[in-house]
């Protein structure tokens, strides 16, 4: 209710306009709303804020940059910079995509070379591929970075490292000698984010600066390894692990809510023709497009909760230098970020779609959040060489179960017991258990499938790099399958254990069983391909599918309600509680700059000619136009 907080309309900003309101808010909420002590960048407040705040800067230096300093600075470096960056006495971002290069972090080409005489490291981009460039906050705002490059001593690379490096001098905020930074320009979305480029040429700093929990370099340029080097990905792991709750779960939720409540009221044509129009929420084609995209919200939530709670149990184990776990993690949180970022933009985009004109109009809200969510299937890890991580993992784990009994996300790879479905009748596909055992069945065939054909044509005599090369379509399928059985595993197991009202539980379990039948009613040919089900079971998972919108129609704005958002949060005309949606459209086009004049000044100026002809002709006094 603080109407510093409140936003103004974004649609109606330009983009610098829209940089520097989320500046200020972003620091109103930070500084003012959030003092206290002990306050974390990436604890329950940030979450506050990403759901509170539709545009802030700082994603980067909150989100990425600070979680950083913790993860690979040593305590005393923790101690310099974690307060400076904490307090905003520093803005940092994550330095490591360069021009040339943002998936294969082995090719960046950003060097760090030290120069053992000075104690110092030379940072030098060699080419213009090696430029850094897309970071957020970096083109404007960030005073520092996080740079991610090659350490290189004695003429020999040692890999991708961290070091910290100043780049805006702390009291001009002009770049420092050797820094050419700015802004990369107009994107898709994110327009309040300073994402820019950065071109360093010889730019000295500390020894100190290479952030050195996992390793370091003494003053003779001694290289000491201390840790498990896979480790330095560390950074994109809790990113991919934390950002499916704030970028996907969040804004997905947010157009259901929208979109339904629209549905809601949004009368249009007779399904009677004897009847009165309906709101387009009666159509069942309406309730398909919406319902499985609000179920999704859901099982998504449920299980970033567990992968959320798998990452700091795993955190705990490395601090205690078990790094066993980290393989498992890799795989989960880069599938899951890949499979789940792939289902909530679409699900955005298919919600949106629902809503006809209006849905098309900036006033929705809805091109905000899947402008936006498009971006989740790139950044932190695009999603093919995300899949292509998990998939990798599910090979080795599928030969491995050729002679282990395995544990964790992939144990169903070891079950050799009986897994073939008995349904009879549509009821039996609602049942959480029989949907846990056919993705569980569709996933390893799936996994075995890709790992067969390679295998064929490696005995074939076709390089293992080739045949890799050659199934990655099978791979990535794989790795879908694999990560729709956790969604599915985990949300059943986390329904049933929750401790709520039996109304409750029911709803909950039904929305489980729709996002299942969905998935399974979409990818209904791999479900027969592999023998998980029969031509007649499939038809009795599209009605038990068709039977579950029947059941949640009449609590459908009930649980886009419970997910609480303010109409200031929505900023939508057509999710607003009230449901006026027609007088907010009409009051929010009329705010539009074009409308602040009755006669735009541009077009009377060009059109004036031939208004004055055009009158001429009509009443007769003028030739008759060329046109
Ligand atoms: C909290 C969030 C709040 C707000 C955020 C909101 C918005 C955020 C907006 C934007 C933020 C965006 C930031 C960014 O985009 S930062 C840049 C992200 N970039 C990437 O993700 C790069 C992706 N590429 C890679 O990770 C690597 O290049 C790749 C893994 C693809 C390949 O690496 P490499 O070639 O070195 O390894 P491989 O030969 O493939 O595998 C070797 C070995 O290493 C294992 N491995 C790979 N990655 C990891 C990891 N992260 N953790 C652990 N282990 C890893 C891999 O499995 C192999 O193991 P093995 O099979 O045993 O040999
Ligand atoms: C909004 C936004 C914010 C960002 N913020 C940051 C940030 O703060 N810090 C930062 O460092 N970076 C940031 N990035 C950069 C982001 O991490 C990279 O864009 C991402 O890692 C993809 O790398 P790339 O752009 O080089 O694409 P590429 O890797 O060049 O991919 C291009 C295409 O090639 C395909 N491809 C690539 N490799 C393979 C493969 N091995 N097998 C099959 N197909 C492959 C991809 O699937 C893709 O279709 C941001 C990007 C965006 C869009």
């Amino acid at each position: 209710n603080d109407t510093s907080m409140q936003h103004r309309n974004l649609n109606h900003m330009t983009r610098e306009e829209r940089f520097s309101e989320a500046m200020r808010r972003t620091l109103y909420a930070l500084k003012v709303l959030l003092p206290r002590e002990g306050w974390t960048p990436v604890g329950p407040e940030m979450k506050y804020l990403a759901r509170a705040i539709k545009e802030f800067t700082f994603i980067i230096h909150a989100g990425v940059f600070i979680p950083c300093i913790m993860s690979y600075g040593t305590n005393e470096q923790i101690a310099k910079w974690f307060p400076l960056a904490a307090d905003f006495r520093i803005i940092g971002t994550y330095a490591q995509t360069e021009l040339g290069h943002g998936s294969f972090l082995r090719g960046l080409e950003t060097i760090a070379t030290y120069d053992r005489a000075n104690q110092e490291f030379i940072i030098n981009c060699p080419k213009i591929t090696a430029m850094k460039w897309w970071p957020g906050d970096m083109g404007k705002s960030a005073n520092h970075v996080l740079l991610m490059a090659e350490l290189v001593i004695d003429g020999k690379k040692y890999g991708m490292h961290g070091f910290m490096v100043q780049i805006r001098d702390l009291t001009t905020h002009e770049p420092l000698p050797g820094v050419t930074v700015g802004d990369i320009g107009a994107k898709l979305s994110f327009e309040s984010v300073d994402n820019g480029f950065l071109y360093l040429q010889n730019v000295r700093i500390p020894r100190e600066n290479l952030l050195s929990k996992l390793s370091e370099v003494h003053p003779d340029g001694t290289y000491i390894k201390k840790g498990n080097q896979r480790l330095m990905y560390g950074s994109m792991v809790r990113v991919r692990v934390n950002l499916i709750a704030h970028e996907i779960v969040m804004p997905l939720a947010k157009a259901c809510t929208i979109a339904v409540r629209y549905s809601a009221v949004r009368r249009q044509g007779l399904i009677n023709p004897s009847k009165e129009e309906v709101p387009v929420l009666d159509y069942v084609a309406q309730q398909h497009k919406l319902l499985p995209q609000v179920a999704t919200v859901f099982m998504a939530h449920f299980a970033a909760k567990q992968l959320v709670k798998m990452h700091h149990d795993y955190s705990l184990e490395v601090e205690k230098g078990n790094t066993s776990q980290l393989p498992e993690l890799h795989a989960l949180s880069a599938g899951m970020k890949a499979c789940l970022s792939e289902q909530g933009a679409a699900g955005a985009e298919i919600v949106r779609r629902a809503c006809g004109g209006h849905g098309y109009s900036c006033g929705s809200g809805l091109p905000f959040i899947v402008n936006r969510m498009l971006a989740t299937c790139t950044y932190e890890g695009e999603n093919t060489v995300m899949q292509l991580q998990c998939a990798r993992y599910l090979i080795k784990c599928a030969d491995q179960a050729k002679k282990d009994k395995l544990t964790g996300s992939v144990w169903y790879l070891s079950d050799f017991s009986n897994m073939s479905c008995t349904a009879q009748t549509f009821g039996d596909l609602q049942e959480p258990s029989v949907l846990v055992k056919l993705h569980e069945r569709r996933a390893k065939c799936a996994v075995q499938h890709a790992g067969k054909k390679m295998q064929n044509m490696v005995k074939n005599g076709t390089p293992a790099h080739d045949a890799w090369n050659m199934m990655a379509t099978l791979l990535i399928n794989a790795a879908r399958a694999h990560i729709m059985q956790y969604v599915v595993g985990t949300s059943v197991t986390y329904i049933s254990e929750l401790s709520c009202s039996a109304s409750l539980k029911k709803i909950l379990t039904q929305l489980c069983a729709l996002y299942a039948l969905h998935n399974i009613n979409s990818n209904c040919g791999d479900f027969v391909k592999f023998g998980c089900l029969t031509s007649a079971q499939c038809d009795l998972a599209q009605e038990a599918e068709f039977n579950l919108l029947k059941q949640l129609r009449p609590d459908a704005v009930g649980i886009v309600d419970s997910f609480d958002f303010t109409d200031d949060i929505l900023q939508s005309c057509l999710g607003a509680y009230d449901g006026n949606v027609y007088e907010r459209l009409f009051e929010w086009a009329k705010q539009a700059p074009m409308n602040k004049t009755e006669v735009h000044q541009d077009s009377y100026q060009y059109l004036q000619p031939y208004l004055h002809e055009g009158r001429d002709v009509l009443e007769g006094r003028g030739r008759n136009s060329k046109l």
